[in-house]
């Protein structure tokens, strides 16, 4: 019996987002999900907050399935691309140009808040007559998830509109903190499914078919957010000019997010010495994790022809992996390494003082004296200080890890897969 994912839908057309705060894991779960049979047909539209995408080079599926909404933040700009996107979708599948849609998976930002997107796939009338919204997939970080939840009104909303809770990360996170985290989602959300899911993988089947989206059975606050949706865009509707539309749609994203949140990118001109960008890396993510909602990036290591996938969450660098090739097309086609920064609060001094640490690295040996001093850097570069390289042939790469080759156990940079 074919899975309900696969099956054909009658009529319109399911359509499920998946949201989470920055660096949750919702790119991890879709690269899985989207190796899952039970997606075939199905559509993704992908969202990043950040001048350069990154997330559509770490999902395989790269094909006319896949879209990009690349114009900054989805939840604040709903009504122009979310709309459009959909529309032009189904105007194609209309066409005959491309096959028959089973799904359409939304990746929001992490900084996205749900409430006006479910309430566009509900009551914006031309996206509600063919598309049914059935469903809420919230992934949540078990590592940062509490202390998300505590500082990020996002983060919060992302919880509560859920029809699923999916926990991720939970390797990373000790048991005082686990508990403290289910009793915290239990109080926003106490019906969601809560399923855990190991490096992006759970089964498709329990994500989807839920029915559509309702707020009964969730927190008395669901209904009244959508409620407070209704009518909030329709100065974006009218007949306004661009400028006129995205004033509108700033001061939405100031409503919603607060003026503190900003983004800035870093590009490298050159091949960077992996030492030397580690242990930089490492001292900013010490000195301004907390400030640091999320790093991420390709880059090009000296020596090695494949770019290196950069991830960090506040002030936790995840492995790095390799990427099979560089890009064809899109920002990265240069094969110039680039990490986006998404912060909030951070000084335009303290932007300047990352641009400057990432501009000038150093070279190995000192790099290698710098994490000798600060061994607990979050890239754990490792070298007793005692223990003086002779050059750059002795040191042995492992993610994060920088060391003599005679102390080395596992093998280098891992690809991904
Ligand atoms: N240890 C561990 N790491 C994980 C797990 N899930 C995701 N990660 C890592 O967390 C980092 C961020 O994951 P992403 O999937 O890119 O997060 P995201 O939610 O898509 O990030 P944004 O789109 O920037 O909001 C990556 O380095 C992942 O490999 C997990 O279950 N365990």
């Amino acid at each position: 019996m074919p899975s309900p994912v696969a099956e054909r839908p009658v009529g319109r057309i399911p359509v499920s987002l998946l949201t989470g705060f920055l660096g949750a894991g919702k790119t991890t779960l879709l690269k899985q999900l989207m190796k899952d049979p039970a997606m075939a047909g199905s559509v993704l539209l992908i969202n990043e907050f950040g001048e350069v995408g990154i997330d559509h080079h770490l999902v395989d599926r790269l094909d006319e399935h896949t879209l990009l909404l690349d114009s900054g933040c989805i939840c604040c700009s709903v009504q122009g691309d979310l709309v459009r996107a959909l529309r032009e979708l189904h105007q194609r599948f209309s066409r005959r140009e491309i096959p028959a849609l089973s799904r359409v998976l939304i990746e929001t930002t992490g900084l996205a808040d749900p409430v006006p997107l479910v309430g566009t796939l509900m009551e914006e009338r031309f996206v509600a007559a063919r598309y049914l919204c059935d469903g809420v997939l919230t992934v949540v970080d078990a590592e940062h998830g509490l202390d998300q939840l505590g500082r990020y009104r996002e983060a919060v909303r992302q919880v509560a509109m859920a029809d699923r809770l999916l926990i991720g990360k939970g390797d990373l996170c000790d048991a005082a903190t686990r508990t403290r985290l289910e009793a915290k989602l239990a109080a926003l959300n106490p019906t969601a499914l809560r399923l855990e899911v190991r490096h992006g993988k759970v089964p498709a089947d329990r994500l989807f078919g839920g029915g559509i989206y309702a707020a009964a059975g969730k927190s008395p606050d669901v209904a009244r957010w959508l409620m407070d949706e209704r009518g909030r865009y329709r100065p974006l509707a009218a007949p306004a000019g661009l400028a006129h539309g995205a004033a509108v749609q700033r001061r939405l994203h100031v409503e919603r997010h607060g003026d503190g949140v900003s983004s800035f990118v870093v590009r490298f001109e050159a091949p960077v010495p992996w030492p030397g960008f580690a242990v930089s890396l490492g001292r900013i993510l010490a000195a301004h994790g907390q400030r640091l909602l999320r790093v991420k990036g390709l880059m090009a290591v000296a020596g090695d022809p494949q770019p290196h996938v950069i991830q960090c969450v506040q002030d936790a660098a995840y492995p790095p992996v390799r990427l099979p090739a560089w890009p064809a097309d899109g920002a990265f086609a240069d094969r110039c390494g680039r990490l986006v920064f998404i912060a909030r609060d951070l000084e335009p001094a303290a932007v300047e003082s990352i641009r400057e640490a990432l501009t000038d690295l150093p070279g190995t040996a000192a790099a290698m004296r710098m994490a000798a001093a600060r061994p607990l850097l979050p890239t754990r570069c490792w070298l007793g200080r005692h223990m003086p390289v002779g050059s750059e042939r002795d040191i042995e790469l492992d993610a994060w890890f920088v060391r003599p080759k005679r102390f080395a156990k596992r093998p280098v940079i891992g690809t991904c897969d």
